[in-house]
């Protein structure tokens, strides 16, 4: 298993693999229906790795919609990377926690149950620590949860409680940026830096060089990474541009 590293002042790329159904997508908006399929799960992982990424954004959306799930694929996707795998995507309780952990992913990305069993997470931050981080996915200020269906309290109160438990850190979505090419939420990603000590991972929205430098900028306020998905599909650049774009 690879060790999630020590801060530093370049940021850090995740490449993102959404799985549906078996397959790497990427949705609009996160909104189930929306597909675009870009194939093997495996293989878009492999060649993200062979590009030089440290990270992989690993997300099982069927896990995330209730319509499933992908373990076995996910399983076999971490366990062929050499590199740190954050997985994300319906871990809600012990056994779903525990088989994610199982895969030797670096960490676990919680969403839902942040929302909705506080308790739960709670203890799972005090557990794992910096092997789990809390998803904040907003429309607005408002949370979105059960694979961002159902509204789950705001924003900034939740973070609140979370920062009181110890949580090492957040991935930052807004709903209204993902997969659509528009360019990341900068004001959103700062407004929660604002708000935490804890490192942040930017995600949604990214579709040029010039946003990625954007994030860049404020790796000083807080924010650590940025996972890049549908730029990278839609060639919008390669992976190597983006790696020598955000190095210091
Ligand atoms: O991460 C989840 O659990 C999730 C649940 C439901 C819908 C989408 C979900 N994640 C999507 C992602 O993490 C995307 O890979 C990421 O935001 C990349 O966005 P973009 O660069 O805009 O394609």
């Amino acid at each position: 298993m690879a060790e999630v590293s020590a801060p530093a002042n370049k940021l850090e790329l995740l490449p993102a693999v959404d799985v549906r159904d078996g397959r790497a997508v990427r949705l609009v908006h996160g909104e189930s229906g929306t597909e675009t399929s870009y194939g093997s799960p495996l293989e878009a992982a492999l060649a993200w790795q062979r590009s030089g990424a440290e990270w992989l954004h690993l997300v099982d959306l069927d896990a995330a919609f209730g319509t499933g799930d992908n373990r076995a694929l996910i399983g076999e996707v971490t366990e062929a990377m050499d590199i740190k795998v954050e997985l994300s995507g319906g871990i809600r309780d012990d056994d779903t926690l525990a088989a994610a952990l199982a895969t030797g992913c670096t960490r676990v990305n919680l969403g839902t149950a942040a929302l909705e069993t506080p308790e739960w997470v709670a203890k799972v931050i005090a557990e794992y620590g910096d092997r789990v981080a809390v998803g904040l996915d907003v429309r607005g200020t408002t949370l979105r949860g059960r694979g961002w269906t159902r509204d789950g309290g705001d924003l900034y109160e939740t973070l609140a409680r979370l920062d009181s438990e110890g949580c090492a850190r957040y991935v930052v979505t807004d709903i209204a940026k993902d997969g659509t090419l528009q360019g990341p939420n900068l004001e959103l990603l700062k407004n929660v830096c604002a708000a935490t000590e804890a490192p942040v991972v930017a995600s949604g929205g990214v579709s040029s060089l010039d946003d990625l430098r954007a994030i860049a900028a404020l790796v000083p306020r807080g924010v650590e990474g940025s996972i890049v998905g549908k730029a990278l599909y839609a060639k919008a650049f390669t992976l190597e541009e983006a790696l020598a774009a955000v190095a210091v």
